[in-house]
C-alpha cells in the first residue's frame, strides 16, 4: 500500500507540507484566525466603521481573506487578488495599521501554536509596511516616487 498522502491543495505542496508540520498551522486553524480577528476588527471602535462603510457581505470577505492566509502562510497559490487597491484610497495612517496589527497579533496568539503566531505575525508585519507605503503614495502631495515606468 502506497504511504498516506496529506490532504494538501498546494502549488508547492513539500513547502506547504513542510511549514504546517513546523508551525501547526492549517487551513482549519486560518479560518478560526481570520473570523476571530474580523471579529474583533468589527467590534473596533476605530477601524470597525471603515470596514462598514466598504463590506456589506463579510461572507465572500471572510472566504477571501482565508485563502489570502493559505497563499501567504502556508504558499498554496489560493489567493489571486489585488490587495494594494483595495487600501489606497482607505482614509488611513501608521496608527489604524498599529492598532489592525495588535488585533491581529492578539488573536494569532489565542488561535495558533507559538509557531505559528510568529509564522503569520511576521508576515502580517511585512505586509502592513507595504500598504501603508502604498497607502502614503497615493495621498495628494506625496514626495514623487523614483521608480520610472
Ligand atoms: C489600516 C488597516 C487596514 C484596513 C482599514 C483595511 C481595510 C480593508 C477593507 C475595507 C477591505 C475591503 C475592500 C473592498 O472590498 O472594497 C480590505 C481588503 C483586503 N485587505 Fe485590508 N485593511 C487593512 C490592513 C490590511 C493588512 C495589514 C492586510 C494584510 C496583511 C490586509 C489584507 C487585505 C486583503 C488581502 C484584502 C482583499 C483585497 C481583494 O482581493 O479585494 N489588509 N481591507
Amino acid at each position: 500500500m502506497p504511504p498516506e498522502e496529506p490532504d494538501i491543495l498546494s502549488a508547492r505542496p513539500q513547502m506547504t507540507a513542510e511549514i504546517m508540520s513546523r508551525t501547526g498551522l492549517n487551513e482549519a486553524v486560518l479560518t478560526r484566525l481570520v473570523h476571530r480577528f474580523y471579529g474583533k476588527v468589527r467590534a473596533d471602535k476605530v477601524l470597525g466603521p471603515i470596514f462598514a462603510a466598504r463590506i456589506a457581505d463579510w461572507d465572500p470577505h471572510l472566504q477571501r481573506m482565508v485563502a489570502f492566509w493559505s497563499s501567504v502562510a502556508l504558499m498554496t497559490g489560493r489567493y489571486h487578488g489585488a490587495p494594494v487597491p483595495a487600501h489606497v484610497a482607505l482614509p488611513v495612517t501608521w496608527d489604524h495599521f498599529e492598532r489592525w496589527l495588535d488585533l491581529f497579533r492578539e488573536t494569532a496568539a489565542e488561535t495558533c501554536s507559538p509557531a505559528g503566531a510568529a509564522h503569520v505575525v511576521e508576515r502580517a508585519e511585512r505586509i502592513a509596511r507595504s500598504l501603508h507605503m502604498a497607502v502614503e503614495d497615493a495621498k495628494p502631495g506625496a514626495i514623487p516616487s523614483l521608480i520610472c515606468g
